[in-house]
């Protein structure tokens, strides 16, 4: 079964791809940089898995990979999560009363669910923790929006832009997602100095090494 890891920027891409360093015996996953932000990454998403398809060499399976804001204390700098649902947590509507998801106004869906095995094994296998990781696209910047996404998503462990786009894409292909983030920064009050980006592209490359033969021995009828 053919992967595809999509990330964000180059700088993500490269560093998945140096789990797989030249002379790895075992299959390497196609990897992309996508773009930033959810649109740009289901549409990017998309497009190489049609392309796969025209080509007669589908995927199976697509990932979601790249660095992440982590809700402290939940999720520490530098260490990994797994997506066991993955949500858009700004798709909908503001209302008086609150926060209305498109799913409240009768459309759409908001999360999208990784196979549950899958999720355990990543989990085993790499030390990530497992919960909610949210898709925003405005960055967090303050300790009081911090405080109402983990107040609607209790379980919400990280933020960050393109899984739900991701996930999205993967959805119109039928096929199953994943959302591994190491983090990089804290979600709340901007601190630019306190980013930790090399820390946690070291953990990603660290998190895919150990998770290759995951990927290859996992396929779609475990989970059913
Ligand atoms: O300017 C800022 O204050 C700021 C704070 C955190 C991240 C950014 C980015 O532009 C990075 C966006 C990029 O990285 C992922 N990412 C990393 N940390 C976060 C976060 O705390 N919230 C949302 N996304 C984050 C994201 O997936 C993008 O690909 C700027």
């Amino acid at each position: 079964m053919r992967v595809l890891v999509a990330t964000a920027v180059p700088a993500e891409r490269d560093a998945v791809a140096r789990a797989f360093p030249a002379g790895y015996g075992g299959a390497v996953p196609g990897l992309l940089a996508a773009g930033v932000g959810p649109a740009r990454a289901a549409a990017a998403t998309a497009a190489a898995l049609t392309a796969a398809e025209r080509d007669g060499v589908p995927y199976g399976l697509v990932v979601s990979a790249g660095i992440a804001g982590g809700f402290a204390p939940h999720a520490p700098l530098g260490s990994l999560v797994v997506a066991d649902e993955i949500t858009s947590a700004d798709l909908g509507a503001e209302t008086a009363e609150g926060f209305l998801p498109v799913t409240e106004l009768g459309f759409g869906t908001v999360t999208h669910r990784p196979p549950e095995a899958l999720v355990r094994r990543v989990a085993d296998a790499t030390g990530a923790r497992a919960g909610a990781v949210l898709t925003v696209s405005t960055v967090t910047g303050t300790a009081e929006r911090a405080a109402e996404l983990r107040a609607r998503h209790p379980r919400a462990l990280a933020e960050a832009m393109e899984g739900f786009g991701v996930a999205e894409a993967a959805a119109l292909h039928g096929l199953p997602v994943l959302e591994i983030r190491a983090v990089s920064n804290a979600v709340g009050p901007r601190d630019r100095a306190a980013w930790r980006i090399g820390e946690a592209l070291q953990a990603l490359t660290e998190g895919f090494g150990n998770l290759a033969p995951v990927l290859e021995s996992w396929n779609s009828h475990d989970d059913r």
